[in-house]
């Protein structure tokens, strides 16, 4: 059996911001810092410059960090990031700054998120003291299209979100992010996609995205894995049935016949049928197996699909029911890296087959089955 660890309170909970470039992390980020329900947070940006905080600034704690009478902390990113999170940590310690109970981090708008999971997995002194709480992407409603169609990076940070936040909903047409959310819905189905613009409770919405629910003090797998999120989904590859019934009507029964062309976002058939486009390439499936699941053909299994297409495997969630444990375990990947596996108290429903989420490039739930069978000699179901 796995060293399995127990996920706690005492570790911070940090969420990742990323989104493309102009997307509207910063203007995201100083909505967070205002918000008084965000107080007790330290937030790590690229630049002061930035976010604007003229009005916010209370008192300098020293060139990297300022302080404001929100409660939140905010400082810029010193060397790595690893180094950030570890003096902010000790600060925090000493008494340095004030307490604060979560970190987010805005990424660069053309940053893979995966280096920065990466980090927080790997560094020992950071994953002994922080954990993932989820990745929460912006999305462009006007320019969003455009990039997911011609960017990858776009596509891929959307692609392995916890939270999607659709911004500047306030100046495109409603049809166009009404064809994004589909677009979204599709590539990630079991993220939460929440407006900009309209959420009053946007902050907190974007947070408390990962295993433990601070409201319950437990371990929440249900919502963390959204599995039934995929039951109409994992067409990956499929080209021609995503988005759009061919009728013109999707799926909220909304016309999109007349929608603005100019804008490039309705263009149906034309997204059908564009052989450049990535959507085929990255999708999500979720695999779910009624058999009781060995702990070491599963590992031989995952380290396989690791080496063989790790840069491919943007993200693997799963919670398993294995003979070797009455509980259920929990794994969460990266690519080829994966979090120590955490073992739950307690089965959350009656249901206890094992399910694992793919978020994948150019990987097929096919591929994945068959190097599920090779390696086991089992068929996946
Ligand atoms: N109308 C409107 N404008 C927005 C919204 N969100 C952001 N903007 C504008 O879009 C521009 C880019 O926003 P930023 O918040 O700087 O985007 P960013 O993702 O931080 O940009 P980079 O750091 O360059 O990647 C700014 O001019 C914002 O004022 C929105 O919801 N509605």
């Amino acid at each position: 059996m796995p060293a399995v660890t127990a996920v706690s309170a005492a570790r911070l909970p940090i969420s990742v911001l990323t989104g493309f470039l102009g997307s509207g992390k910063t203007t995201l980020l100083s909505r967070i810092i205002r918000d008084p329900r965000m107080a007790r947070t330290a937030v790590i940006i690229n630049e002061f410059g930035e976010v604007g905080l003229d009005h916010l600034l209370v008192a300098k704690a020293d060139e990297n960090t300022v302080l404001m009478d929100s409660g939140c902390i905010c400082c810029t990113i010193r060397s790595d990031l690893a180094d950030t999170l570890r003096d902010l940590y000790l600060r925090r310690l000493r008494d340095e700054v004030p307490e604060f109970d979560r970190v987010v981090i805005e990424t660069t708008g053309l940053a893979d998120p995966a280096p920065i999971l990466h980090t927080l997995m790997t560094d020992p002194l950071v994953a002994a003291r922080f954990r993932l709480d989820g990745v929460v992407t912006t999305v462009d409603a006007v320019h969003g299209m455009g990039q997911l169609d011609a960017q990858e990076e776009s596509l891929k940070q959307a692609a392995v979100a916890d939270r999607l936040v659709l911004t500047k909903t306030d100046i495109a047409t409603p049809e166009a992010v009404d064809y994004l959310k589909h677009r979204l819905k599709e590539l990630n189905p079991a993220a939460l996609v929440v407006d900009a613009q309209t959420e009053e409770a946007l902050p907190v919405l974007l947070f408390d995205a990962g295993l433990y629910n601070p409201e319950t003090k437990s371990l929440d797998v249900q919502r963390w894995l959204r599995a039934e999120a995929y039951d109409d989904h994992g067409h990956h590859h499929d080209h021609h049935h995503h988005d759009h019934d061919h009728d013109g009507h999707d799926h909220d029964g909304h016309d999109h016949a007349d929608c603005d062309h100019d804008h490039g976002h309705c263009e149906h058939e034309d997204h059908d049928h564009d052989p450049n486009r990535h959507d085929e390439a990255i999708g999500a499936f979720c695999l779910t197996f009624t058999q009781p699941l060995v702990w070491d053909e599963l590992v031989g299994f995952l380290e396989t699909l690791a080496r063989l297409r790790g840069p491919d495997v943007l993200r693997v969630k799963g919670v398993l029911n294995v003979v070797e444990s009455d509980q259920p375990i929990v794994i969460h990947g990266v690519q080829h890296l994966f979090h120590p596996p955490v073992q739950l108290d307690a089965w959350p429903s009656d249901d206890r087959r094992s399910r694992i989420v793919f978020i994948t490039r150019n990987v097929s739930r096919q591929v994945v089955e068959t190097l599920y069978a090779s390696c086991t000699g089992k068929s996946v179901g």
